[in-house]
């Protein structure tokens, strides 16, 4: 029997909400006969705010509420950015819809600069991305890189505080919450990578729930499933977590799949590229292929701290 009524479990951040909300709507409109509520939560990974994300347990902290939720009925789906999934997924989760890909680009943020190249000498930057950290490390050896964490809201209140001379996020995040112009410049691939599945929101549901996953089937779209397939793939590959600093970005084009990859080291800025292109039946093909080219030139070493 299909489902009437579906219940959306979200974090209560201002950009969680908005993707919930998000897919709620696209739901309703493809499916009018559908009821659909948001169940809104608290994760530990929203409560411990003072200490960086890898020295609590990562990403999967922010999943536990809402994957537990649906565990026990409360929910019936959950909404992330798949940027901040872990490469794997829970036993008995699956991702039945990844909707269109945003902007993938990260923005520069700044009130005084308009761009990294314009920073002046030693300026104070924050982020706690070890990914930005090292490209920004590469780009500007000058730089004072500070720890930057909370919503995208708070880390905008302490730039504007003073407490940093720029700061990096996600421009499709700063988009979503009707903040575009915040963005100085965007740091652009293939220069800059972003996060793997940076941009892509994707809706998370228990596998043993087919006719859950026949009402998402029609917010799924191929092109994105198949780029963040390449990118996630790669992550996984190279042992994925937030305490590595891994780049990803796969085009989709109608011959293939292009992807490239980047392992970088936070301290140095040192920075391992890699490249190859692939078939669309085969992305994961791809991100092991791109995996393996970096530990060939000496990931294991940066990932292994
Ligand atoms: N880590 C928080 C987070 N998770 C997803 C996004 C942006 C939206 C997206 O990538 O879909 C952000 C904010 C940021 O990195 O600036």
């Amino acid at each position: 029997m299909s489902p009437t009524t579906l219940r959306i479990a979200t974090r209560q951040s201002a950009l969680a909400l908005w993707q919930a909300e998000h897919v709620a709507s696209l739901l309703r409109a493809a499916h009018p006969d559908l009821r659909v509520e948001l169940v809104p939560m608290t994760t530990r990974g929203d409560e411990i705010l003072d200490k960086p994300l890898a020295a609590i347990g990562g990403k999967g902290l922010f999943l536990k509420e809402l994957e537990v939720a649906m565990l026990d009925g409360r929910a019936d789906l959950a909404v992330h950015s798949l940027k901040d999934m872990p490469a794997e997924l829970e036993a008995g989760f699956a991702l039945p819809a990844i909707l269109p890909r945003a902007d993938p680009a990260d923005a520069f943020v700044s009130n005084t600069s308009a761009d990294l190249a314009a920073l002046p000498q030693g300026a104070r930057v924050g982020t706690s991305s070890l990914r930005r950290q090292a490209q920004l490390r590469a780009a500007r050896p000058d730089l004072q890189l500070l720890d930057l964490r909370g919503n995208v809201g708070t880390r905008l209140a302490k730039l504007d505080n003073g407490d940093y001379d720029a700061i990096v996020l996600a421009c499709a995040g700063l988009e979503r919450l009707g903040l575009h112009q915040r963005i100085r410049s965007r740091l652009v691939a293939p220069a800059w990578l972003p996060a793997p599945g940076q941009a892509a929101i994707v809706v998370e549901a228990r596998v043993q729930r087919a006719a859950v996953h026949e009402r998402l089937a029609v917010l799924d779209d191929a092109e994105t499933r198949l780029a963040v397939s390449a990118e996630r793939a790669m992550n996984h590959a190279l042992g994925g977590s937030c305490t590595v600093p891994v780049g990803a970005w796969c085009t989709v084009a109608e011959h293939g799949l292009h992807l490239r990859g980047m392992v970088g080291e936070a301290a140095t800025g040192r920075l391992l590229l890699a490249e190859a292109t692939g078939t669309h039946d085969q992305p994961e093909a791809l991100g092991l292929q791109v995996a393996e080219m970096l530990f060939a030139q000496g990931a294991r070493a940066l990932l292994e701290g």
